[in-house]
């Protein structure tokens, strides 16, 4: 079947598809898929049961701060390629990596539900793109997060 390509993280070139959250040729990893919705980028994921923490009923914290981690990191090549004008090929995608990570945790996130990242485009400045995202399971926003995302260097 030929390889479709939509999702932001589909664009990233090989050299950078290894994360274990969003890279596609991590087979261990996470692989998530990140698109626009209007203005605001989407991801749906289901984590395995497996990712507790502590208590069997919630979400690992560290994998819900991955989660908002790649796909600010996605949204901000996505954004980035945006302001530039031009199309996300893998030839073209802006290399991100992440400065900063914060975020608040503000109630459990239950195990076994669909989780929603939704990311907003906060500021583009030059190679610093600044991220927020929600996560939100149940119809309630369970974490927030704000990410400062790099540009680097050596793709500029
Ligand atoms: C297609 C695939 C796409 C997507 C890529 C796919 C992979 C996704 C990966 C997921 C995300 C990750 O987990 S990435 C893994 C975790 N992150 C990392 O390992 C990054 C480690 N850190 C670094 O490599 C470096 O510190 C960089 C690249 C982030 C910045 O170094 P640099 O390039 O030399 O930049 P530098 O001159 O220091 O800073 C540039 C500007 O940013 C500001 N700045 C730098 N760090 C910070 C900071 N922590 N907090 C505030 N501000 C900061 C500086 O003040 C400056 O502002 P001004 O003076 O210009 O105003």
């Amino acid at each position: 079947m030929e390889d479709k390509l939509e999702a932001f993280q589909d664009f990233y070139p090989d050299d950078y598809s290894h994360c274990y959250g969003c890279g596609r040729l991590n087979e261990h990893g996470m692989q998530i898929k990140s698109y626009w919705d209007g203005e605001e980028s989407v991801c749906r994921i289901h984590p395995r049961d497996y990712y507790t923490g502590g208590m069997k009923h919630i979400v690992y914290g560290g994998l819900i701060a991955s989660l908002i981690d790649c796909h600010a990191a996605g949204t901000a090549a996505a954004a980035k390629i945006k302001e530039l004008g031009q199309e996300m090929t893998r030839e073209t995608m802006p290399r991100f990596v992440t400065a900063n990570l914060n975020v608040n945790f503000k109630a459990p996130t239950p195990i076994g539900a669909e989780i929603e990242l939704r990311g907003k485009v906060l500021e583009i400045k030059g190679r610093k793109v600044t991220i927020g995202v929600d996560l939100i399971a149940e119809g309630v926003v369970c974490a927030e997060g704000q990410a400062l995302m790099i540009q680097v260097k050596e793709t500029l």
